[in-house]
């Protein structure tokens, strides 16, 4: 690879931030995106391909000796997209034909020709393509088609984190229905939303001290708090509706969506709590069905009795259908902003509908919210969300991208002022609500 300067020359980088009312791209130089593509992503293929080989004895002891040819193969073709990543390569149709093949094809397909290359398209698009094309990889193996390269990364995450949720559980085996009880749940939710792996490009974050109390330390951080919208959402309605939560990351926060869904049954805010998982890998940590099931059975046979009582409680909601992983829908793994859905995806779109509220987590989703664009930061979400509008919808978002919508006058430049990278550490947050 040639100079940094050569790179940029070649592949027409502007030195400079996103425009304003500009879609995001690794185009410009001064965005997250470039950053995460010049060293964030191809890290993470990185990792992939050097736990292929560290853990090659593993993946031989499961998958059969035969699984030796695709472990080979799998770490060629990782490190090759690493390289085509770093040389700004072109984004190309999926040759095999899995479910989603044909959405993804039909997508690249009305791409401008010009932009069909990770640095020009945008970002959002590109990270996505990055994601669905490592599982193209492994999809296309005899033996680790249904390998999650992820799983050993996500399942550390849940055992570093078991101190945390003990501490959690303990204090919310007596909760009341109320809103104060509800408004500290879901800023712990919120929270939970700092323990993501991709924006550590996998390195492990071990969450410590006492959650409840970063929940009120953290209360500056919280940039807009749209909580009273939402727990009226739920405590206005009759208690016999849906809530869908779009999930984002295994690990702790996965477990902080659970105490929050176990709250809305146990205090009869909805009848029933939806999860929706990944169809596959998908930005390291975020949670799949087997994710999901691991996660329980983990907490279940876990030898501490309050958190082994837990994971039965919540296997037992699961059984009783009031806890229920939905169909797995490919629409979240693709590159589509959730506005599309409507076109793309009507079926989602109406089975979203039925909710009373739906709860979308983190950072992916929000960009996939506001479709990946330099909005004004003091736009209305409802501005932004670009008609989607299924339910009542909110979103859980701890700010790791640099796009935001909704702030007051002046505070960006504030936040800006006091730290120029204050948008990409996971250190404020927001809760925002949009009514149907
Ligand atoms: O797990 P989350 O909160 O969706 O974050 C996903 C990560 O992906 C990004 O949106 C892009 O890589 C980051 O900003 C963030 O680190």
């Amino acid at each position: 690879m040639g100079s940094e300067t050569d790179f940029d020359a070649k592949n027409g980088i502007v030195d400079g931030p996103t425009p304003p009312h500009t879609e995001l791209a690794a185009l410009y130089k001064q965005s997250f995106a470039y950053y995460t593509f010049r060293v964030r992503l191809p890290s993470t293929l990185a990792t992939i391909a050097d736990s292929l080989v560290k853990d090659k004895d593993v993946l031989l002891a499961t998958y059969g000796a035969a699984a030796e040819a695709d472990i080979e193969q799998t770490t060629k073709e990782v490190r090759q997209l690493r390289d085509d990543i770093l040389s700004n390569g072109p984004l190309l149709p999926f040759g095999e034909n899995d479910s989603d093949s044909e959405v993804w094809n039909a997508f690249l397909e009305k791409l401008p020709k010009e932009k069909r290359t990770y640095f020009s398209v945008c970002w959002l698009y590109a990270e996505c393509y990055m994601y669905r094309k490592i599982s193209s990889i492994f999809r296309a193996t005899a033996h680790l088609a249904a390998y999650d390269y992820f799983s050993q990364q996500k399942q550390t995450a849940t055992k570093l984190s078991v101190d945390a949720m003990l501490a959690v559980a303990k204090a919310t085996r007596h909760n009341e229905r109320n809103s104060d009880t509800f408004r500290q749940l879901i800023k712990l939710n919120l929270w939970g939303n700092r323990c993501d792996l991709s924006i550590t490009s996998g390195k492990q974050v071990k969450p410590t001290g006492n959650a409840f109390d970063q929940v009120t330390d953290l209360e500056e951080k919280l940039l807009i708090d749209g909580t009273a919208e939402v727990w009226k959402a739920l405590d206005g309605a009759s208690g016999e509706g849906i809530v869908d939560i779009i999930f984002d990351n295994a690990g702790y926060e996965l477990y902080t969506d659970l105490i929050l869904a176990e709250y809305i049954i146990d205090k009869g805010l909805a009848a029933k709590v939806r999860f929706n998982p990944k169809a596959i890998p998908w930005f390291i940590s975020d949670v799949m069905e087997h994710d999901f099931h691991w996660a329980l059975q983990f907490l279940a046979d876990h030898p501490d009795p309050v958190l082994s009582e837990v994971g039965k409680k919540w296997q037992r909601l699961t059984t009783e259908g009031k806890f229920e992983l939905s169909p797995l829908e490919h629409f979240w793994t693709s590159p589509y902003e959730f506005y599309r859905m409507p076109e793309v995806n009507p079926s989602l779109y109406d089975r979203l509908k039925e909710a009373q509220l739906v709860i979308f987590k983190g950072d992916l989703n929000y960009r996939k919210l506001l479709g990946d664009f330099s909005w004004d930061s003091t736009e209305s979400f409802e501005t932004c969300l670009r008609g989607f509008r299924p339910s009542n919808l909110c979103t859980l978002r701890t700010i790791k991208a640099d796009l935001i919508c909704g702030l007051g006058a002046g505070v960006a430049d504030q936040l800006f002022a006091k730290d120029k990278e204050w948008m990409l550490t996971g250190e404020y947050g927001v809760i925002q609500f949009a009514s149907k």
